[in-house]
This record gives C-alpha cells, sequence and structure tokens, in this order.
C-alpha cells in the first residue's frame, strides 16, 4: 500500500430496507490520520453506513476496502483482526470489572491468551503493561483501579474506546462517542480522540456541529442515503446545501 493510498475506502455502496435507501452509490475515503465527520439529518444512513463498513450490514452492491484488500464479504471477526473496530451509542461495559482488568482481558482477547486470564496475573506482565498504556493515552490512568460502575459516563465512553483500541486498529469508527455525556465533557472526549496516534484513522458520527467544525478534519454529508457533500469544515460552514438540509434544520 502506497502513503497516500486511503486505509478506508467503500466504493459505490448501496443499501436498501424494502424501498428505503439507506445508502445509496456512498464512497468515502479515509487517509492516514483522518479524523472525519460523518454529519446528516436523523435517519440519514449514518449509523447503517458504519454497519455496512463493519460487516453488521451486507450491502446490496459496491465494496469495502481496508488497507487495500477488498474485506466487503468477510466477516466482522476478520474484519476486525484485519484493523476495524467500532463503538456503539450505547454503553456495553461490564460495570463490576475495573479499567485495568477490562482492558487487560481485551488485550488478552487479541493476542488469543484470555482463556488463560484468570490463571495468574503474572502471565499477563506484557498485556498489562499495554492495557496501562491505553488507559493512560485515554488520561483513564487515575482510575485504572476503580470499578467500572464509579466512573464518570464520559470516563466510561472513554474506556469504550480504549477497548476499541486493545484490538490495534487501523480505523476507529465512533458512533456518536459523546451521546449522553454532560456538554462540558464532550470536548475533553474528543481531544483525547484528536491526539491518538495519526496511524489510527477516526470516523466519528456526532449532533453537536460545535464538535464537528472544531475536531474533524473533513466532514461528510449524508443525507437520505447518499452523500450530500464531503469537504473541510470551513467549506461545509458555509455551503448552502448543507445550511439548507440540515444546518438549517439543526439551528432553526
Ligand atoms: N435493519 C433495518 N431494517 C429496516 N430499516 C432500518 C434498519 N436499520 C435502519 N433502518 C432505517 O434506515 C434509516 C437510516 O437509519 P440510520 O440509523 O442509519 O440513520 P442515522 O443517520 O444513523 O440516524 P440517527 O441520526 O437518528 O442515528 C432509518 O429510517 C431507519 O429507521
Amino acid at each position: 500500500m502506497n502513503a497516500g493510498a486511503p486505509v478506508l475506502e467503500t466504493i459505490a455502496l448501496n443499501k436498501r430496507f424494502g424501498s428505503l435507501e439507506v445508502a445509496r452509490d456512498v464512497s468515502i475515503a479515509l487517509p492516514r490520520g483522518a479524523r472525519h465527520a460523518l454529519i446528516g439529518p436523523n435517519g440519514a444512513g449514518k449509523t447503517s453506513l458504519v454497519n455496512l463498513i463493519t460487516g453488521q450490514l451486507q450491502p446490496d452492491s459496491g465494496s469495502v476496502r481496508l488497507a487495500g484488500n477488498d474485506i466487503t464479504r468477510k466477516p466482522r471477526a476478520a474484519r476486525v483482526k484485519a484493523g476495524l473496530a467500532r463503538t456503539f451509542q450505547i454503553n456495553a461495559l461490564f460495570p463490576d470489572l475495573t479499567p485495568i482488568e477490562a482492558l487487560t482481558l481485551a488485550v488478552c482477547e487479541r493476542k488469543g491468551t484470555a482463556g488463560q486470564f484468570w490463571r495468574g496475573l503474572a502471565d499477563h506482565g506484557d498485556s498489562i503493561d499495554e492495557a496501562y498504556a491505553i488507559l493512560r493515552q485515554l488520561q483513564l490512568g487515575d482510575v485504572a483501579t476503580r470499578s467500572t460502575r464509579f466512573l464518570a459516563y464520559g470516563q466510561q465512553r472513554l474506556l469504550e474506546i480504549g477497548l476499541a483500541l486493545a484490538t490495534r486498529p487501523r480505523v476507529l469508527l465512533l458512533d456518536e462517542p459523546a451521546a449522553g455525556i454532560p456538554k462540558g465533557e464532550s470536548a475533553e472526549l474528543f481531544s483525547v480522540i484528536e491526539a491518538l496516534p495519526e496511524d489510527i484513522c477516526v470516523l466519528f458520527i456526532e449532533h453537536d456541529m460545535s464538535l464537528v467544525f472544531r475536531f474533524a478534519s473533513r466532514i461528510i454529508v449524508l443525507v437520505a442515503g447518499g452523500v450530500l457533500v464531503e469537504a473541510e469544515p470551513e467549506v461545509i460552514r458555509t455551503d448552502q446545501r448543507v445550511r439548507d438540509v440540515y444546518l438549517g434544520q439543526a439551528h432553526g
């Protein structure tokens, strides 16, 4: 794969649910270091597009390529192994585990050693180190040994991102990572996402336009299953079509 080639690419993806078109010739590309936002009105097909990329949904036509390889027909687990990770809108954490336990388990899972996890921590030194490194990257080092149920909601969302990072992704797909977080904390969460290493591309769905304009390097606007426009934030901000169909609606 050459340096400028997209890490993740969708080519003319189409998907219908009966008469409803949720993806209409969707072609997007994420280069190395991408921090792309996927925006659009409710029901535009944003989550469906993420599901098509991860394999939760199969397209009617079109393809998905990861690091130059066609993964369209690959099962979900194989896509994760190939470097595709996602988080969901809903919190799916184990409340009784501590962040360091949950992350060490996730690292062991990736390495195929999770079956021996409970034998003894001494056997998992490298995995624990790796888990701590992820926690520090997410500024969760201070709460590493606190039960997940006692973490602030924003910290729980970060831990979910941590679990995705434990798979060593090339691409991270975040479906409304700040959903449910108090407004003041969501910028913090996005700062952490922004600061992830360049070799992890990020595509995030977000409804809060102030966060989108602050943190996205590019914005993809989806309307009725199709890409209306994809451009840098400055261009999107002044695009009349976007104002008409989306921003106008959002801000009255
Ligand atoms: N499995 C399904 N079967 C039938 N219709 C579906 C299915 N999944 C999604 N839809 C419909 O497809 C449309 C697109 O949904 P999707 O969740 O992708 O939109 P979205 O842009 O993510 O919306 P939101 O911003 O509200 O989360 C919606 O009208 C939804 O009801």
